[in-house]
């Protein structure tokens, strides 16, 4: 189905979620933007928006373009869900507000203070069993040893889930990752599991498996003060498992690749580790952008970059693109470069579903870049990085590091 401006849309027939795009998707970006605000995706009968300015407008307009028809490329007007909708993700205000409500102040930057000088000390003694007390030159995969490890160091133990069955959250969110695409090879290969990683990961947001004084536990509180309904607590607490652990170790792994591809930034960092730990995720954020792609479906038929996305169209946001858009961020866009203001990038969205777990990520980051910036004094490459393909994620199956130790 389109209409007739839809027809003069440029028409890209390249498959974004194919395996070469997603290791490389970098080139299909640049011809994205290049064709023009609004590009056909003939593979998919979708809208592509790959620039800054059609990836924001289509962010912050929620009434025009839903995520109540779900934020992959499936539609749920017309199709099942393979698990039950998200209270946050796939509902669009009001019934977004009380949910999101309720998480957005326990893990706001305050409630996370509580939190601080653990997640400190845990990513100290991290960093001093993977480096040892060795000094000179130690080489180690920093997927393995550092960002896979650390936020299930953290996280779980943050959200209260029992440390029984902790293996299932990577593939659960791997799975739920790769199914906003398209059902290619990496559904296919996710597809057995799935309903038993589905049933594992709602059994721990019942309330009475959670640690009092948890993330999962504040949920339930919740429910008792009215704030939210009982029945919404174990799906928000779901929220959590399922967005806050794959998407904060392909952060971490974008953070340590950026700096091992920019020995000069790391010295920055070594030299002012507070803030420049902060800016330095947000900058690796926007540049690797760890989600890189995500659906909305327009609710009326919409005039955007010169054309008109029909009703009950899917569009999909190229955030990845729109992060190194350099009408947005200058001819240099494609830098890692920590004396850049990385605000505004739409890595971890814009507007009312704007990512609620920032706070989270960041403090890991922070935690993580601090003690690893007081231990080493440069890192670079060992050997090529190795991707893991996801259809949404950005992330690396092995990153070879090289310290040299301070
Ligand atoms: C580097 C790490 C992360 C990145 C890049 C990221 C990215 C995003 C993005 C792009 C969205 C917007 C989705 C949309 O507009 O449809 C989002 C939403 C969300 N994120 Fe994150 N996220 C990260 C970490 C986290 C963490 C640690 C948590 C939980 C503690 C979390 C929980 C959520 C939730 C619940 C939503 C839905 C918010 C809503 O719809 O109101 N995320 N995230
Ligand atoms: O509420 C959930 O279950 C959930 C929330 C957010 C995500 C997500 C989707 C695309 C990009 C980043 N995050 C996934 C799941």
């Amino acid at each position: 189905m389109s209409t007739p401006t839809l027809g003069h849309a440029p028409t890209i027939e390249t498959d974004p979620f194919c395996d070469e795009v997603l290791a490389d998707p970098i080139p299909l970006q640049r011809e994205l933007r290049a064709a023009g605000p609004v590009v056909a995706l003939s593979t998919y009968d979708i809208l592509a928006f790959a620039r800054y300015e059609q990836v924001h407008a289509a962010l912050v307009d929620w009434q025009g373009f839903q995520s109540g028809a779900g934020v992959g490329l499936a539609n749920f007007r017309t199709e099942q869900p393979w698990r039950p909708p998200s209270l946050l993700l796939e509902t669009d205000p009001p019934h977004h507000d009380a949910p999101r409500r309720v998480l957005q102040k326990i893990l706001s930057p305050r409630a996370l203070r509580r939190l601080r000088d653990k997640w400190f000390a845990d990513a100290e003694t991290l960093v001093d069993e993977v480096l040892g007390d060795r000094t000179g030159v130690l080489e180690l995969d920093g997927v393995r040893e550092l960002t896979e490890s650390f936020p299930l160091r953290v996280f779980p133990d943050a959200v209260g889930i029992p440390k029984q069955g902790r293996e299932n959250l990577l593939p659960y969110g791997d799975h739920l990752f790769n199914a906003f695409g398209p059902r290619n090879h990496l559904v296919e290969a996710g597809e057995p599991r799935a309903g038993e990683l589905s049933e594992w990961t709602s059994a721990q947001c019942r309330r009475e498996v959670l640690e009092p004084g948890g993330f999962g536990a504040d949920i339930w509180a919740a429910a008792d003060r009215g704030d939210i309904l009982f029945e919404q607590a174990p799906l928000i607490v779901r929220s959590l498992l399922s967005a806050g652990v794959d998407t904060t170790v392909h952060g971490l792994s974008a953070v340590l690749h950026a700096f091992a591809t920019h020995p000069d930034q790391w010295a920055r960092l070594r030299a002012g580790p507070a803030a420049a730990a902060r800016i330095a995720f947000d900058e690796a954020v926007r540049w690797e952008s760890p989600v890189q792609v995500f659906f909305r479906t327009a609710t009326r038929d919409i005039e955007i970059g010169g054309r008109t996305v029909p009703e009950g169209h899917k569009i999909l946001m190229f955030l990845g693109a729109a992060n190194r858009d350099e009408e947005r961020w200058g001819a240099d866009a494609d830098r890692f470069d920590l004396s850049r203001d990385p605000s505004g990038h739409v890595g971890f969205g814009m507007g009312v579903h704007q990512c609620v777990g920032q706070h989270v990520a960041r403090l890991e980051a922070e935690a993580l870049l601090t003690a690893l910036a007081r231990r080493v004094e440069h890192l670079e490459p060992a050997a090529p990085p190795r991707r893991h393909l996801n259809n949404t994620l950005r992330s690396w199956e092995s990153l070879p590091l090289r310290m040299h130790l301070a």
